[in-house]
């Protein structure tokens, strides 16, 4: 049996609307369910259901064969001891540094104050600019940062760009773009070269 750990939210209903559509059948599992573990019914794949950046943890040390996450969570949390083995395609989007709408002047600012989710991403796009900052790792709705003078600018990832819009911000530059990605145990790579791509026929996207 294969075991895929997948990034619980977009990224899994995605991900198991695709398996139903490929003839997986799991039927104890709906969008809104609480439950993290999911046979299908033939015993060909176990999904289980865990927080983005704690994919790879599980990959990493076996406890799932492969996982499905964001390319920015992998980014920003280092990808070492995994393969990378496919872009899906799915849950795209793009890196930013935002701020508010008609004040892209602060980016000129000495030492700038930056609010994140992704403090790494950031740290490394400043100091490719050679500009000073003040990082403020934040966990969410981190838009709010610059509205409420917590910070200058934010680094965070826009989609359709709605909130940077119903908050008065803008996108300053966009630097990223990312995909979800198929990653895999480095031992699962050679065991189950089969069952992976039998997998991988079904999630990928034409
Ligand atoms: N608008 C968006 N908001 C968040 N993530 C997005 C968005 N668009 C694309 N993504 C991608 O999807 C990934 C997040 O999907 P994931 O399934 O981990 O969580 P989620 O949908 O944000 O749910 P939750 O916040 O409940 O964990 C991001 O890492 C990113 O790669
Ligand atoms: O461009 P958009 O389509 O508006 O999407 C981008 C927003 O979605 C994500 O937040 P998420 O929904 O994950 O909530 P969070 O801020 O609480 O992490 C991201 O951090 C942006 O805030």
């Amino acid at each position: 049996m294969l075991h895929i750990a997948l990034a619980k939210g977009r990224i899994a209903r995605k991900v198991m609307k695709s398996l139903s559509d490929g003839g997986y059948q799991f039927p104890d599992y709906s969008d809104d369910s609480r439950k993290l573990i999911f046979t299908d019914k033939e015993g060909r794949i176990r999904v289980t259901l865990v927080k983005s950046p704690d994919v790879a943890v599980y990959v990493r040390r076996g406890a799932a064969d492969a996982g499905i996450v964001g390319k920015d969570v992998l980014m920003e949390d280092g990808e070492e001891d995994v393969y990378e083995i496919l872009d899906l395609g799915i849950g795209k989007c793009r890196m930013a540094v935002s701020g508010i709408k008609g004040k892209r002047d602060v980016m000129n600012k000495r030492i700038l104050t930056v609010a994140s989710k992704y403090p790494s991403i950031a740290r490394k796009y400043f100091a490719g600019r050679f500009q000073p900052i003040d990082i403020i790792k934040l966990n969410g709705s981190v838009e709010l940062a610059p509205l409420v003078g917590l910070s200058d600018v934010i680094v965070d990832i826009v989609e359709t760009g709605t909130t940077l819009r119903e908050n008065g911000l803008e996108a300053y530059d966009y630097f990223m773009d990312f995909s979800a990605r198929l990653i895999c145990n480095k031992v699962s790579f050679k065991m189950k070269q089969d069952e992976l791509n039998q997998f991988i026929q079904v999630v990928k996207k034409d």
